[in-house]
């Protein structure tokens, strides 16, 4: 085994001590990668040397999530590794596709990083149309972190009535106390392994975002039916960057059926003569997607199932940047992906979503 291959196999762990945020926490250097069973390190299988390990910690996070491992974050300043190829050829279309924005080999490492280093869920909830309830069984693995414009988290620049872990009002610089938008599901920073990427895709877009929201797609069967993210709470003409890592999906791309507001008569017309062409992106691991201007509100986007041969692909994860302005996005993103439902962290073992269990203290 390489040097590099076992600083990576080094963070499939996490520590047993849980206080302070990015605790620096020794853990000890192991054989293999399964030699850490369950997220515990398996110190019977220690063969000396220590590697130093940084975790990102909250009370709201279900566990310590380690920092990126070095041979990644060493490659950040050298990314993207191509340049954006921009895709403005259909009406109201705007694309910028990165392919790659990290090299192979790389995304497949970040790729085994993330799928067990992140707390995943697997949402449930209830819809309402015309009197009519339907319960939604969410198709794939998600999460997310981050906090809309209008608050931030605390630092240690704060007053000292201020908390490391309270949430802060942007233009007051007082605690937020009591807000309904942020009080059923408690909002949890972008841990540093996400947050460096997020810094290395604000440098290549010029877009600025808060919000990270991952997806895990374990296989064929899990999906994500054509939508497009064009919320209130993501402000007009939304800038939405999104990575693509481990097996290759299709990604689908429509024109909604015209007319709607914001689009030009002529794109309208056009789009109802079927001069918008659908689009299919075969998004492989390592490429980004930047989805920008006109493009939420005139087009809908879509990963469907596959089936039979293209079923078992080793999996597929999904990141996405976004820019929530108001508190009502916040609400929204943790109601969508994290819900009030189990914690899942993937067991290198038994290579399979398993629920955690919170430790005893
Ligand atoms: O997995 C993808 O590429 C798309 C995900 C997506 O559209 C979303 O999370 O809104
Ligand atoms: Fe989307």
């Amino acid at each position: 085994m390489s040097a590099k291959k076992r600083t990576i196999d080094a963070f499939f762990g996490v520590p047993k001590a849980k206080s302070n945020v990015d605790e620096i926490v020794k853990k000890a250097r192991t054989s293999t990668t399964d030699a850490i069973v369950g997220g515990e390190a398996n110190e019977d299988k220690v063969f000396g040397s220590f590697d130093i390990i940084q975790y990102s910690q909250h009370p709201n996070y279900p566990f310590p999530i380690a920092h990126l491992p070095d041979p990644l974050s060493n490659e950040l300043p050298s990314l993207p590794s191509s340049i954006g190829r921009s895709m403005t050829d259909q009406p109201d279309l705007d694309l910028l596709y990165f392919e790659p924005y990290f090299p192979r080999s790389s995304a497949k490492q970040l790729f085994e990083f993330l799928r067990s280093s992140l707390p995943f869920y697997r949402v449930e909830y209830d819809i309402n149309r015309g009197g009519i309830s339907t319960h939604i069984r969410t198709p794939r693995w998600t999460t997310v972190f981050g906090l809309d414009e209008t608050s931030r988290f605390a630092s240690s620049n704060d007053s000292n009535d201020i908390a490391t872990n309270d949430i802060v009002d942007v233009k007051t610089g007082r605690k937020v106390v009591g807000d309904r938008f942020y009080d059923k599901y408690p909002p949890r920073p972008i841990p540093q392994c996400l947050d460096a990427l997020r810094q290395s895709c604000e440098a290549a877009t010029g877009c600025k975002f808060n919000f990270c929201l991952v997806n895990y797609y374990a296989g064929g069967a899990d999906s994500i039916s054509y939508h497009s993210d064009d919320e209130r709470f993501l402000g007009p003409l939304p800038a939405i960057a999104s990575f693509s890592l481990g097996a290759r999906r299709d990604f689908y791309m429509k024109h909604k059926p015209p007319p709607k507001a914001n689009q030009t008569p002529s794109s309208a017309v056009a789009a109802e003569q079927g001069d918008a062409k659908p689009l299919k992106l075969p998004l492989g691991s390592g490429d980004m997607i930047l989805m920008r201007g006109t493009t939420q509100a005139n087009w809908l986007h879509s990963i469907p199932k596959r089936s039979g041969k293209n079923a078992e692909d080793g999996g597929r994860i999904n990141i996405t940047f976004r820019r929530a302005m108001v508190k009502a996005g916040t609400e929204n993103y943790y109601n969508y992906n994290v819900g009030t439902g189990p914690v899942y962290r993937w067991d290198t073992v038994n290579r399979e979503m398993r629920k955690w269990d919170k430790p005893l203290p």
